[in-house]
């Protein structure tokens, strides 16, 4: 029962943030955080949502293209909907795609395009003559931006055909237009733009025209939208056609038979990626017959004969200017690098964490080095290296400091350590943070209690501590008396303070920030011992004998009930009536305890929540199969994992035995 409300709760919590997300993406132009973090937040969210039909939404995000019509634009209906496209992401979600399409239509041939990161676009023509360009929009009525797209030269104002004919496509900022936007932004002081995707998008839907033609914008058309009213039958013959009319057709694409034959083609363009003028994320495999095309039709949002690959992220190369440490809750100095910003996978990265002196000292970076980073689904990324090669006499070694920053103390390296640590207790850094990650999410979901409001009301003396949290309401009256604290505002405060004393104990055991003890880690103690007192009185040979939770992490839970200021803390908490208990859940023995198993195909429940049975079942589950792999459970349409199960004599499982299975371990 419990899963279930927790679910629906990440339910709604993903369709609120992913909303968010893409309103500040398409609305607004400005997105704050990566397309791959994106992109896994809407697969998880797909995964939910397919295990739980009863909490369909129509408004959801994974059901709606996101995007409005901007004052001041003429709003035009579609004559057929824009469309947004499914994604895949490894060769094995490319079988998959390709093993679906040739259930519905016979040997299938595919085309595979680049996938362009600019904003759709749709051309009107009506008796030779150019009449409207129009955005997505919300993919049912778009924008009408005839006079921005005027500006863009390779488009045609005239074809040699009186038919209608509407095309689509991309309009992208090239990467050199893009450069030389951002290199005039920054002589006129004016804050960069984040991609040329976002740049694009922008010059668009400017209302001055001028704006635009000075951004030098270009286009590729990929659609041919009634290709089927000039006897057309295939995507290519469309493309063909549309080249012939005078439009701009891309000659990289390929016509592949099999899934080995896209992802070939895909992985040679990926290549070569970096050396294209204009920013791809990806490719897009279509289904080349039109009449089949139509015969499959779309989904909520996206047609179900095409999908886009998207590539995984990027490396690129920028300098390192300088090197900054900050102070964590628990005291520990973290370095950060400050980069000359730089796009990495669709967003400008301008810093980098550095981990601790070690990693600094092995990867030998210097201030003023070139150095290589890398950011996979993280928002925040990585330095990967140095490039020795492009030093000049410029580079400093970097000295790390012997002090803590904010309070002046002396830092200190423990034994067989990396990390260095502040160990004052009043570092007003390590009460700051320790507060903001009481408050955060994953522990105690103070919902308006963010960063800043912590770092003003500590400012303001408000917060010293953690009980100072529970202390607030009694201090409503100086509270509104001060700036931009409304009485609205600060009831709406209280209240979510108020409603965090009601999280699982999980939730709190994570917050209170013991050493070791992660979000995972809290989970486990919480459901194994069911209540603080019982952890509290647990000894470190118990706590040790819990699964997952190793001998260090006990020394460490054990140092902290040691200390008077933190039972303190707790009794406060109690008193406080913050709740101390949770449910306690007994693992279950069966088949897949301690195994490792794979899973592939198509299951009737969703991937994830298979895989969330069998890590309670005690069961390690990994993404691909080898000797050491103990089950493959298999749904339809499975591929090459199940084939190399089968080679390796690695025993198989169908879904329905795995359900057998999971009943027998039940019971
Ligand atoms: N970073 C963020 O905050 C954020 C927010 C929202 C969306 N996004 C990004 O946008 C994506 C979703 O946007 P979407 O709905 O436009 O889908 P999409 O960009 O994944 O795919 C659909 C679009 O691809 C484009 N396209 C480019 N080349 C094409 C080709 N050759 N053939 C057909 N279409 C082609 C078309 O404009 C089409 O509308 C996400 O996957 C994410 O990467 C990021
Ligand atoms: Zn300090």
């Amino acid at each position: 029962m419990r899963t279930q409300l927790t679910e629906q709760q990440r339910i709604e919590q993903l369709r609120k943030l992913l909303e968010k997300y893409a309103i500040e993406y398409y609305d607004n132009d400005a997105p704050s955080v990566s397309d791959q973090e994106y992109d896994r937040l809407m697969q998880e969210l797909i995964a939910l949502e397919e295990k739980h039909p009863e909490l369909d939404d129509p408004n959801s995000p994974s059901r709606r293209i996101i995007g409005q019509v901007m004052e001041g634009f003429e709003k035009v209906v579609h004559a057929q909907r824009m469309l947004s496209l499914g994604n895949v992401f490894n060769k094995e979600e490319i079988e998959e795609f390709v093993n679906r399409v040739a259930k519905e239509a016979k040997d299938p041939e595919f085309v595979v395009e680049c996938k362009y990161d600019g904003l759709a676009m749709s051309l009107e023509y009506e008796n030779g003559r150019f009449v409207r360009a129009v955005t997505r929009g919300d993919g049912v009525t778009g924008e009408d931006v005839s006079n921005n797209v005027r500006t863009i030269a390779s488009i045609p104002m005239y074809i040699d055909t009186r038919e209608r004919v509407e095309v689509r496509g991309e309009v992208y900022m090239p990467k050199k237009s893009f450069e030389n936007l951002n290199t005039l932004q920054a002589t006129l002081h004016l804050p960069l733009f984040a991609n040329p995707r976002n740049a694009a998008a922008g010059s668009i839907r400017n209302l001055d025209s001028t704006v635009c033609l000075h951004r030098k914008l270009d286009a590729y058309w990929y659609y041919f939208q009634n290709a089927r009213d000039f006897g057309l039958r295939t995507q290519e013959a469309a493309l063909d056609a549309m080249k012939d009319m005078g439009f701009r057709v891309n000659p990289i694409r390929k016509v592949c038979k099999t899934a080995d034959e896209i992802y070939d083609f895909i992985e040679e363009i990926g290549r070569q990626r970096g050396e294209l003028p204009y920013e791809i994320d990806g490719m897009v495999i279509k289904l080349n017959d039109l009449e089949d095309q139509q015969r499959m039709g779309i989904t909520a949002k996206a047609p179900r004969y095409a999908t886009a690959y998207k590539f995984p992220a990027e490396e690129v190369q920028t300098r390192l200017l300088d090197i900054f440490v900050s102070v964590g809750r628990t005291g520990r100095i973290t370095p950060n690098a400050v980069l000359e910003p730089v796009r990495v996978a669709g967003t400008l990265v301008s810093k980098a964490t550095l981990h601790n002196e070690d990693m600094i000292k092995s990867k030998d970076l210097r201030i003023n080095d070139i150095v290589v980073i890398r950011k996979a689904g993280e928002i925040i990324p990585e330095v990967v290296k140095s490039v020795p090669e492009r030093r000049d006499d410029t580079q400093i070694p970097y000295q790390y400091p012997t002090d803590c920053p904010v309070c002046g103390s002396k830092l200190v390296r423990l034994e067989g350590e990396a990390e260095h640590f502040c160990i004052n207790p009043d570092c007003p850094a390590r009460i700051v943070e320790s507060m903001i990650h009481f408050a955060s999410r994953d522990a105690m979901d103070i919902d308006s209690l963010g960063d800043k409001k912590i770092e003003q009301l500590h400012e303001w003396h408000f917060l010293n501590s953690i009980e100072d949290i529970y202390r607030l309401h009694r201090r409503r009256e100086e509270l509104l008396e001060k700036k931009g604290y409304s009485q609205k505002g600060v009831d709406k405060l209280l209240e979510h303070i108020e409603a965090s004393k009601k999280r699982p104990l999980a939730n709190l055991l994570f917050g209170l920030g013991i050493r070791l003890v992660g979000k995972k880690g809290a989970a486990i103690l919480a459901e194994h011992f069911g209540s603080m007192d019982a952890i509290r009185a647990a000894s470190e040979d118990e706590l040790a004998a819990v699964k997952f939770i190793g001998g260090v992490t006990a020394q460490s839970i054990r140092a902290y009930f040691s200390e008077q200021e933190n039972v303190e803390l707790i009794e406060f908490l109690k008193r406080e009536g913050v709740n101390m208990t949770q449910e306690r859940v007994e693992k279950k023995e069966s088949v897949f305890t301690g195994k490792t198993v794979v899973l592939t195909g198509r299951l009737k429940m969703a991937r994830n929540e298979a895989k969330k049975i069998l890590e309670s079942l005690g069961a390690n589950v990994a993404g691909s199969v080898s000797k050491k792999t103990d089950y493959v459970i298999y749904g339809e349409d499975a591929g090459s994992k199940l084939a190399k199960a089968q080679a390796l004599g690695v025993p198989q499982m169908s879904e329905e035995q795995f359900e057998q299975e999971v009943d027998n371990a039940k019971a």
